[in-house]
């Protein structure tokens, strides 16, 4: 295909340009929301209880009337990304919160503010300015980000205070709304649950509101050492620090929340094995008894309608994530059916429970 020799329409050379402009500026989508969340905007506007205008924001935000018009072509560009929206009466317009604005009120219990600061940190942007000199390259770097930092994804963190708590904060973020979410709409895949071990549980959010929602139930959260160390557990709820490639404690029930996306095949069928002998183990105990199984909560790329061109498009950004971060990886239910059989298991079930993460339930 070539545009010189009028194989193309000026109409299609016109839309490919075009197209090209606004991929190779979608940065500013994020930039822009970063800036909004930086300021506090959401905040302002929910503090101020009804639409408020460019003069009261300016107000709030203390930014010079001479910088108004700057104000503005940020909130205009916002509001086309659908994080705020235009109310317009009779004297000015104003703006006002919409539900993807109020997941950044800093105070909310289900925010998701954590994830700014992470996302969007040198640290995680810059793996994505080696990634074509990764492909390239005949070293032996596991991902972009250990070419860009020397070090891998898990050991950084437990190196430097500043990422671990970047890291622990999202997931922690992550952990209230898929809780939130499982304890009213699957709370049934939990009961009759005896002891629990929630597998690179971070620093406990999901174990803990398990544990509280059923204290009869008695979980465990086994994470690395700077993660886990020193936290102080509950009634129900123990802290483990270990390496889950070695060994997990037994239970009933392996919980395994953003886990396996991780990790290659390789890693993803060692630490299968590893959950499969917990449950096993288990289960030689006679006394427990329970509901053996192990639970994950991952993408499944393939779950949706193939229209869905919205969801696929996050799944196919997740998945350069993975592959950036920590050489993980998003997967098809075909990828993931293989790793169950590699790893010894007989059956499983995936139900496409939370939003474009399913919950799928191994049996041995
Ligand atoms: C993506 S985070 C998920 C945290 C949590 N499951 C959640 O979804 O909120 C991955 C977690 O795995 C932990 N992890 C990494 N390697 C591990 C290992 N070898 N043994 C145990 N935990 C590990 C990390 O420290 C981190 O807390
Ligand atoms: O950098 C990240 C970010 C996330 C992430 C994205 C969206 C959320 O709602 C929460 C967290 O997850 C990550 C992850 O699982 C990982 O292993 C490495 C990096 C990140």
């Amino acid at each position: 295909m070539a545009f010189e020799n009028g194989e193309v329409s000026k109409e299609q050379l016109l839309h490919a340009q075009a197209h090209v402009w606004n991929h190779l500026f979608s940065f500013i989508n994020s930039m822009s929301l970063k800036c909004a969340i930086e300021l506090g905007i959401p905040d302002i506007i929910h503090n101020h209880a009804k639409p408020i205008s460019l003069s009261q924001l300016l107000d709030a935000l203390q930014i010079p009337k001479v910088k108004s018009h700057f104000v503005y072509r940020l909130m205009r560009m916002l509001i086309h990304s659908e994080f705020f929206v235009k109310v317009s009466d009779d004297e000015e317009e104003r703006y006002w919160l919409t539900p993807a604005s109020c997941l950044f009120l800093r105070n909310a219990p289900l925010t998701v503010t954590p994830l700014v600061p992470l996302i969007l940190d040198p640290i995680f942007t810059t793996p994505f300015d080696h990634l074509s000199e990764w492909l390239a390259s005949e070293h032996n770097y596991l991902s972009p980000f250990e070419m860009a930092h020397g070090r891998k994804l898990f050991e950084l963190a437990g190196q430097e205070l500043r990422v671990n708590e970047l890291l622990n904060e999202a997931m922690c973020s992550d952990a209230r709304i898929l809780t939130h979410v499982l304890l009213r709409e699957h709370r049934q895949v939990l009961e009759g649950m005896k002891l629990l071990v929630d597998v690179g549980g971070g620093i406990g959010t999901t174990a803990k509101a398990i544990a509280d929602a059923f204290p009869d139930m008695k979980c465990i959260v086994l994470d690395l050492p700077h993660v886990v160390g020193g936290l102080e557990g509950t009634n129900n709820l123990t802290y483990v620090a270990g390496d889950m490639f070695e060994t997990i404690p037994s239970a009933d029930t392996v919980f395994l929340k953003w886990i396996l996306h991780d990790w290659n095949d390789e890693d993803c069928v060692k630490i299968l094995k590893k959950c499969k002998e917990a449950i096993d183990d288990n289960c030689k105990d006679k006394l427990r008894g329970g509901c053996r199984k192990v639970m994950i909560i991952d993408m499944v790329v393939d779950v949706y309608e193939t229209d869905n061109n919205k969801a696929m498009e996050t799944h196919l950004l997740f998945d350069i994530a993975m592959m950036s971060y920590i050489n993980g990886k998003e997967r098809t239910k075909k990828e993931w059916a293989k790793l169950f059989f590699d790893a010894g298991f007989t059956s499983y079930n995936i139900t496409p429970a939370f939003g474009l993460r399913s919950l799928i339930q191994l049996y041995p």
